[in-house]
């Protein structure tokens, strides 16, 4: 998706900063153009983007930079700030609870993916033990009940929806009636879409709403949808009480910005995307590892969990083992690779990496951990026989760098006996995590002892990289 090459902008534009000697008002303004030009470019809003710019002139103080502080970090995590201020809107959306039934409306345009998404949040739950269940209340949409049915039926989901009625508010109330009669605890109502906003569209949802009472009425939009959104989002906000945002088609070449432009139009939050046509290309969203993960800042418990998925049981001790000597090396980067590369898509995990972003992966001299090896010479050879330019090679080098000393820090790490991956983040201690967190941010939680109480009080690692943009679901 784009939003990627959003994230590498923002990132250089960090880069070429830190780069400088000085970092003045010009430096900085140089830098913060660049990043609001690559918002832009991803079609978030303008207003937001000026907002965002300006916040971050206020946040950033000129003469700690001066000082010597880490000035990338500094405003890497005034930009991290503010991109999550622009996704969060500041209060969770409603979340429906096991075992108490809730009913929840998906409204949104035609073609957003309404329908498909439905499906997918009921499979969702359904997986989690949940009791869902799915009402068609989309009679404008010849064949909108068949698709309905024929992906209940696949995810074996009930369903109710006529082909003989046309009045979406009866259905919708009838359907709603009699799930909550057969006890789901989950009551999916799907409505029509049109092809643009119009009168009469909101006022079908309207009258749907005021007959189901919804305890969460969800909004999906396209993510390809661009500067549009903002507005589109807000004109279904002031028809229904939106609480919470989907967006699909995030696997496309969608810009994404403008629709992440929606939370701050209906003041709701992104709680899932849609990254495929499949029912399991589903996503919880969270705003901090998101941004994390956009500007290359990592997000090492989601990868923790991930690798967990991907890699074969049987090679789980090993890897573990290479990692915890601190031996991270370009071999285990390629199959890692590999191995995700058979799952799906690499740029989504490998973006969870502190500092990732490459994606090229050339095969050659993958055994040394010593990157000294790797010369101009070969990385001519490997640029000329994988067809790439030079710079590639050396930027993916330059990435193969900056894990690798990553991972070095680990190193003592204690191994989980049966290659269970998501121990090793449990058996981080304050040592190790010391050594990844940011100072800034190590600093601020009172150093060495404080990282070590608030591990104490938090029982695992992998809360404490929720809290720095590292949690997952
Ligand atoms: N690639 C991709 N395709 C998606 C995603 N979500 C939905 N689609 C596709 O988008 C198309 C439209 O989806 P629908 O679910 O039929 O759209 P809808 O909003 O329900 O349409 P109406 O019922 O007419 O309002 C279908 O071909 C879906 O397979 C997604 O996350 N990624």
């Amino acid at each position: 998706m784009v939003l990627q090459q959003l994230g590498g902008s923002i990132s250089r534009a960090l880069q070429q900063m830190s780069n400088a000697t000085i970092i003045d008002e010009k430096v900085l303004n140089e830098c913060l153009n660049e990043i609001t030009r690559a918002l832009l470019q991803s079609d978030v809003q303008f207003k937001l983007v000026r907002d965002m710019q300006t916040n971050i002139k206020k946040i950033v103080n000129l003469d700690d930079l001066a000082a010597g502080h880490n000035k990338r970090r500094i405003i890497q995590q005034a930009v991290f700030n503010e991109l999550c201020k622009i996704l969060d809107p500041g209060k969770p959306s409603f979340t429906p609870k096991k075992g108490k039934p809730s009913v929840v409306m998906f409204v949104g345009l035609q073609g957003s993916g309404k329908t498909t998404t439905c499906t997918k949040y009921a499979f969702h739950h359904q997986k989690k033990g949940w009791k869902p269940a799915l009402v068609c209340a989309d009679t404008f949409r010849a064949g909108a009940f068949d698709q309905l049915k024929q992906n209940a039926t696949k995810a074996k989901i009930p369903f109710y929806g006529s082909y003989m009625e046309s009045d979406p508010v009866k259905i919708a109330e009838e359907g709603v009636e009699r799930f909550k009669k057969e006890n789901c605890d989950l009551i999916i109502v799907d409505t029509s879409g049109r092809h643009k906003q119009e009168a009469a569209l909101f006022e079908e949802m309207r009258q749907v709403s005021e007959a189901t009472k919804p305890d969460l009425v969800i909004f999906v939009m396209d993510s390809s949808i661009g500067q549009a959104a903002f507005d589109q989002a807000q004109a279904f906000k002031q028809s229904v009480a939106v609480g919470a945002v989907i967006i699909t088609k995030m696997d496309g070449h969608a810009k994404g910005g403008g629709a992440l432009s929606a939370v701050a139009a209906t003041k709701s939050p992104v709680i899932f995307i849609g990254t495929g046509e499949h029912m399991d290309e589903f996503e919880v969203f969270d705003v901090k590892p998101f941004v994390s993960r956009l500007l290359g800042m990592g997000d090492l418990s989601g990868f923790m969990d991930k690798i967990q998925e991907v890699v074969p049981m049987d090679q789980q001790p090993e890897l573990l083992q290479k990692l915890s000597e601190g031996n991270f090396t370009l071999r285990i980067m390629y199959e890692q690779f590999q191995n995700i590369l058979k799952m799906g898509p690499i740029g989504q995990v490998f973006s969870m990496l502190p500092g990732f972003s490459s994606e090229l992966m050339p095969k050659g001299q993958l055994d040394s951990s010593n990157p000294k090896l790797m010369n101009e010479s070969r990385m001519m050879r490997i640029a000329r026989g994988s067809g790439r330019q030079i710079r590639d090679v050396m930027e993916m080098m330059e990435e193969y760098k900056r894990l690798a000393k990553i991972w070095s820090k680990m190193k003592g790490l204690k191994i989980p006996k049966k290659g269970d991956m998501s121990a090793l983040s449990r058996n981080m201690n304050a040592q190790h995590m010391s050594k990844v967190l940011p100072p800034q941010m190590l600093k601020q939680i009172g150093g060495m002892g404080g990282l070590q109480t608030l591990m104490k009080q938090m029982g695992s690692t992998k809360d404490m990289m929720g809290m720095f943009g590292g949690g997952d679901k």
